[in-house]
């Protein structure tokens, strides 16, 4: 293909919709291809700002302000990054004629879970747990009785597990119905599902454009409060699981369409294999990938958008652990032991300008047996900490 420089009048741009860790690392993968970036998030100094050659904080729910600023940069593809965009400045988008990665449809599909779980399940006949969509809190109750106890209830829009709680008892519901309401913002209704009791959970990252789709290793990991804590890849399974679930994989992003990275989540019960969502851009526990591949996530994702072949090496084992923010601050210190860095392991750090409990800071990553990678990635996350 051919390549431009950033800032010339012919430049090849990429413009990002949310500006968040995930987002930096495809800035940094773009801007090694000499492809300009434009950064936009809701607020100022997120960390694809810091790498990117302009940048923009706006609401990205304002379906004007987020047209205006497509329109005054021309982007050559808009790359969604987080679920929270207007989708009807997506569609308009499309519409003028600017690339919208993978589509809209495709992004107004999976930014709701209501209209993924249907596509899945009721167009594809994909195995899903048991669900239901509700608007009040009888309709709640009521959800729970018939889908069981324990459920699991979330907004339909919503990620990173906010807003998201398991009632185990009826007793549980207006609680759960509490914590939704908080995070919900303004999308009124939830997702009532059953509780899969699942032996493993994973993401496989589906790559496709087109030269063709590819997967990486199956990817393994731990989710507290619906985030997660540690991925390690490759995840240990059957070939008849992960033949299934890269059926289902190739199913979904083919019924998706369009160019790019799908982080697509499965849970594993025995040899069955439940569709639960996907993410159409980088997945936070695809990171792993950071140390494990000749060509990460955020490159392959580059790769794909630029419709460059997708081929890549994996170099072995490795590990991933969320470093989350104990304390809130305007201008936060991450303390990390030196001896996080060593020839297999170190720690990325986002530069996120504010923390708050539980915000995501900073990954460690290993390179070593899965086994010792997830008990070292552990050990780094445990030693840092932040003031
Ligand atoms: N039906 C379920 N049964 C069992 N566990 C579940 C179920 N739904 C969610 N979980 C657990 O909660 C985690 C987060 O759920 P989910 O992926 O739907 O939330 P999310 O907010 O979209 O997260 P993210 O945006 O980080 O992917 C899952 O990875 C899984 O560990
Ligand atoms: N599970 C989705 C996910 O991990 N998204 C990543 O987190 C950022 C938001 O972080 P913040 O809430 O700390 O601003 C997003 O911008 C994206 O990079
Ligand atoms: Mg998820």
């Amino acid at each position: 293909m051919t390549f431009t420089a950033p800032l010339q009048q012919n430049a090849i741009k990429i413009m990002l919709l949310g500006s968040g860790e995930l987002g930096k690392e495809v800035a940094i993968e773009a801007q090694r291809l000499g492809v300009e970036v434009i950064a936009v998030d809701k607020y100022e100094n997120a960390p694809a700002h810091l790498v990117a050659n302009r940048s923009y904080a706006i609401d990205m729910q304002d379906e004007a302000a987020v047209l205006a600023v497509i329109e005054k940069e021309q982007p050559t593809y808009i790359l969604p990054e987080v679920e929270a965009i207007s989708i009807s400045a997506l569609f308009e988008a499309e519409k003028r004629g600017f690339h919208v990665i993978p589509n809209a449809e495709a992004v107004n599909k999976t930014m709701n879970r209501k209209n993924i779980r249907v596509f899945a399940a009721e167009e594809l006949a994909l195995k899903t747990s048991g669900y239901e969509f509700v608007t009040t809190l009888e309709g709640l109750k009521a959800a729970g009785e018939r889908i069981g106890f324990p459920c699991v209830i979330k907004p339909v829009m919503s990620s990173s597990g906010h807003g998201q709680s398991v009632a185990r008892t009826a007793d549980d519901i207006e609680r759960s119905w509490e914590i939704a309401k908080e995070a919900r913002g303004d999308a009124s209704e939830l997702i009532v599902e059953e509780f899969v009791p699942f032996d493993y959970e994973i993401t496989l990252l589906t790559i496709r454009n087109e030269t063709g789709t590819v997967f990486c290793e199956p990817i393994g990991h731990v989710q507290k409060d619906g985030d997660f804590i540690l991925s390690w890849q490759p995840m240990q399974m059957s070939p008849e699981a992960l033949k299934k679930a890269q059926e289902i994989a190739k199913a979904v992003t083919d019924g998706l369409g369009g160019r790019g990275i799908f982080g697509v989540e499965f849970f594993v019960k025995n040899e069955d294999v439940y569709f639960s969502e996907l993410s159409p851009r980088p997945h936070d526990t695809g990171m792993v990938t950071l140390i494990t591949q000749s060509q990460s996530e955020f490159a392959l994702h580059v790769r794909a958008v630029l419709g460059l072949p997708l081929d890549f090496t994996f170099y072995g084992a490795g590990a991933c652990g969320a470093y989350k923010a104990k304390n809130e601050s305007h201008s936060p210190v991450l303390e990390v032991p030196d001896d996080a860095f060593t020839k297999d392991s170190y720690v990325r750090v986002f530069g996120k300008p504010e923390s708050h409990v539980g915000r995501r800071m900073a990954v460690s990553l290993v390179l070593d047996e899965v086994e010792s990678a997830k008990r070292r990635a552990t050990e780094i996350v445990e030693k840092i900490d932040d003031h």
